[in-house]
């Protein structure tokens, strides 16, 4: 049998491999340890991550995985697997062979070295890396191409490597957060105010250079535009803060909180475009936490639109990206 033209490294962020304290104690250590999550010198951040975050997260942490957690475990893990196998079939269909798709996390299982050899062992000669971030940001993205570094320190023949480095702009992208906002005012037959609430990461990253914030104004202001939105209909906010420190401003719990005191808007829709798959961050802390912040500071109707998951457009999405990027392999 003839070697596949090339294979796809599908990443994503990993999550933990059980909702214990236990579990979620592994996994934070192994991703508060990324410096290129937490940047500051290890002098000062070890005696706080071990003295205090590790000894009093995982706990409260894993009460709220154990609130999202479904049969098939984790939410991200499981819709990332369904991503995998949708994604396999497509390219089966658009290339007319098998190209070879592996799931690699870059925290927790399963790993990039793991995905590496799953394709290897395919026989795979070019690797696309296809992190599921539609926006860049070096805490995310730059750490997935850190990994796939270091897992080729172990590989006496390298593969011929390429790597999206983000598709915050491409128009099926957008298409794709069109149809599933538009769908929910369908279903929901009322439209709250749209917010497009996207994971924060310190303001000092962002001076420092991190396109992040510049690329999720790309993403809002395009969405916004494939809707027809008028600039009082949509709001971009940050969540999921971590620290003492600012964060990319303003954020999305206390902008609700603030909307429900006032009572205006009375009524929001709200998504979040950096997530390709429902997890923590959405089904807990955006679906749960701030349904919660915004009815009880007075607020009327909050509505949660899912995440791209496994939708049909999603995986057109992905299968452009992937023939875009392999061009002449
Ligand atoms: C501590 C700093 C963090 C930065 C910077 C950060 C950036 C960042 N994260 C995502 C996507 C996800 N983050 C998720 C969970 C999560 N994030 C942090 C911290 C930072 N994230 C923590 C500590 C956690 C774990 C939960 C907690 O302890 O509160 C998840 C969900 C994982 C899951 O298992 O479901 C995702 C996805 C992006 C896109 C991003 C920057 C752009
Ligand atoms: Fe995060
Ligand atoms: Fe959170």
């Amino acid at each position: 049998m003839s070697s596949p033209r090339f294979g796809v490294l599908l990443a994503n962020l990993g999550t933990p491999d059980a909702p214990t304290a236990k579990a979620v104690r592994r996994y934070l250590r192994e991703f508060l340890s990324d410096r290129r999550v937490v940047d500051l010198p290890r002098w000062k951040w070890w005696p706080i991550l071990n003295g205090i975050v590790l000894t009093t997260r995982p706990r409260r942490v894993a009460k709220a995985y154990a609130s999202i957690w479904t049969d098939e475990g984790s939410p991200l893990l499981a819709i990332s697997r369904r991503q995998r196998a949708a994604l396999e079939e497509k390219l089966r269909e658009h290339f007319g062979e098998e190209i070879p798709v592996a799931l690699g996390m870059d925290y927790g299982n399963p790993s990039i070295v793991s995905a590496g050899r799953e394709l290897r062992d395919a026989g795979v000669k070019n690797v696309l890396v296809l992190p599921l971030y539609p926006q860049f940001s070096s805490s995310t993205t730059a750490s997935i191409f850190d990994q796939v570094a270091r897992a080729l320190k172990q590989c006496p023949a390298h593969p011929g490597l390429r790597f999206v480095r983000s598709y915050c702009d491409h128009p099926l992208y957008i298409q794709a957060l069109a149809n599933s906002v538009q769908e929910h005012w369908q279903q929901q037959g009322q439209q709250g105010h749209l917010v497009m609430s996207y994971h924060g990461i310190p303001k000092r990253y962002a001076e420092q250079g991190d396109p992040y914030p510049n690329e999720c104004e790309t993403t809002s202001r395009l969405l916004a535009e494939a809707l027809s939105l008028a600039p009082h209909e949509w709001t971009m906010t940050y969540q999921s803060r971590f620290g003492r420190e600012e964060w990319l401003q303003p954020y999305t719990d206390e902008t609700l909180i603030k909307w429900g005191k006032a009572g205006s808007p009375p009524a929001v829709d709200i998504m979040s475009p950096a997530f390709a798959a429902d997890c923590l961050e959405t089904l807990e802390e955006l679906s749960e936490e701030n349904r919660e912040n915004f009815i009880h500071a007075g607020g009327k109707r909050y509505a949660y639109i899912p995440a791209l998951n496994d939708r049909d457009d999603h995986l057109e999405l992905l299968t452009s990206l992937v023939a875009q990027h392999t061009q002449g392999w």
